[in-house]
Formats: structure tokens, C-alpha cells, sequence
């Protein structure tokens, strides 16, 4: 049977709904049982947000449209059971128009940048984190627990950027804001064990027109570029202690 066909029999024998990466897990072990051949299988899933459309505010029996950021989760099973788990966001686009600095940086003679403690921030997050679990027999029993997981996740990860509704919360640095959301998801959820963040710093700056007698930059209601290129790539890893990624 081609490898395709197998996805599709395995994903018709499901009796129920289940995650990402509960599927994921499935299919490795349905590969790594079935063919002698094969000692590890590697997994990888990205889902597509399809989301149900509300139709004056009433739920659409049959209407989806595609949602922004994706789910994904990745699994290494081998033969014996063992097992290593991921799962991710990819492009969760998001952007505070205040409460945002960058200051207390180093400085050299070649330093242009002045220090600023109103700018706005916007990133594009990718998170992939690696859950505790080392066996296909020791995941929660939950086929949904880790679609929950997922939005949990990223629910903590869109508090820690953004700080309550009314009065939010001031970001010194993207570096710094990386980590607060990254331990956010440490202190939140024990059987995850590691998680990486890329967050690029995506530049909207106010237009600067300038005339010989006046400059025109006044911050609130002012007109700002979305600039693409260039931009910092900032990313970082935090684990557990000895935990691995
Ligand atoms: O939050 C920031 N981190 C940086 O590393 C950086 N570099 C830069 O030019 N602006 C910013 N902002």
C-alpha cells in the first residue's frame, strides 16, 4: 500500500477526534510496527486553522474560513515506544501600539540608535515547544489534550505579550518580552520541558517628513511604515534544567 494510502486508512479507522499530535503518534507507531524495516519514524503534522464562520452572530452549520497562525507538531517514535514530541505555532502575527521601549543598551561610537521608551512592537511569533514524554504509553489518555495544550499555550503566550486589557504591560526589548513569554509557558505548564521563540522585530516607524524648517514626527495619530527589511532576528531557547530540546 502506498505511504499516502495508509495516512488516509489510518486517519478513516479513527472512531474519534483527536489532536495533531495524537494522529502524529499513530502514524509512527503504525509504520514502525508494520514494516521490520523501519527502526525510528518521524512524524510531522501542520494544521490548517479552518475556522467556523458565525453568520450574525449565530454559528454556521457548514461555513469555515482560514485562519492566520498554524498548529503543528512533530514526533520521533522508535521501535521500542520511545518517543519524542513538539508541537508549535507558526506565524502568530502580533502588535502593541505603545507600552514598548528599547534603552540601556550598550553603546559604542558607532551607536545611531537613540533610546526610546514609546515605539510601537510587532513580531511574527513561531514557538515550538517539546512536552516531558518519552513513551507512546505515557501520554494522557485525552485524544484532545493536546489541541487544549495548544491553545493554552498560546493563550499564555498572547498574555504575556500584550499585559491586561486596559492598561497592558510595558516591553523593554523584544529579548526581554521573548523571555517573560517563554518562562510564562515553563511556570504554566509542567510537562512541557523546553520552549523556542523566534520573534523577528518587525519596524513600523513613524513617517519623518522633514522641511528645512520644521520635522514632522508626533507619535500619536501619526503615520507609520511597516518596514520588512531590515530587522533584528531575535530567538532564544529555554529549558528545565537538564531537560533537553
Ligand atoms: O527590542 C529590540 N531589540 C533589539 O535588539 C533591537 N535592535 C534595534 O535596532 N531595535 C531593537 N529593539
Amino acid at each position: 500500500m502506498l505511504l499516502v494510502t495508509q495516512v488516509y486508512v489510518k486517519a478513516k479507522e479513527c472512531s474519534e477526534q483527536l489532536s495533531a499530535e495524537n494522529f502524529a503518534i499513530l502514524l509512527a507507531r503504525h509504520f514502525t510496527s508494520f514494516y521490520k524495516q523501519v527502526t525510528t519514524a518521524i512524524v510531522k503534522i501542520v494544521e490548517k486553522p479552518w475556522e467556523r464562520v458565525h453568520i450574525n452572530g449565530q454559528p454556521h452549520e457548514h461555513g469555515f474560513k482560514l485562519g492566520s497562525e498554524k498548529h503543528t507538531a512533530e514526533v520521533t517514535v522508535q521501535k521500542s515506544g520511545v518517543l519524542k514530541l513538539t508541537s508549535g505555532i507558526e506565524g502568530l502575527s502580533v502588535l502593541k501600539t505603545t507600552k514598548s521601549g528599547f534603552e540601556g543598551f550598550i553603546r559604542d561610537q558607532y551607536t545611531a540608535l537613540p533610546e526610546t521608551r514609546e515605539r510601537m512592537l510587532a513580531t511574527e511569533v513561531t514557538a515550538l515547544w517539546r512536552y516531558s514524554y518519552e513513551s507512546a504509553s505515557s501520554i494522557p489518555k485525552n485524544p484532545l489534550y493536546f489541541t487544549e495544550r495548544y491553545l493554552d499555550v498560546k493563550k499564555s503566550l498572547a498574555n504575556t505579550f500584550f499585559g491586561p486589557p486596559k492598561e497592558g504591560v510595558y516591553s523593554a526589548s523584544v529579548q526581554r518580552t521573548l523571555f517573560q513569554m517563554a518562562k510564562a509557558v515553563l511556570n504554566r505548564f509542567p510537562d512541557i520541558s523546553s520552549i523556542q521563540l523566534k520573534m523577528p522585530n518587525i519596524h513600523f516607524l513613524p513617517v519623518n517628513i522633514s522641511s528645512k524648517e520644521n520635522t514632522i514626527v508626533k507619535f500619536n495619530d501619526d503615520v507609520f511604515l511597516p518596514t520588512d527589511e531590515p530587522h533584528g532576528s531575535i530567538e532564544a531557547s529555554l529549558s528545565r534544567f537538564w531537560s533537553k530540546m
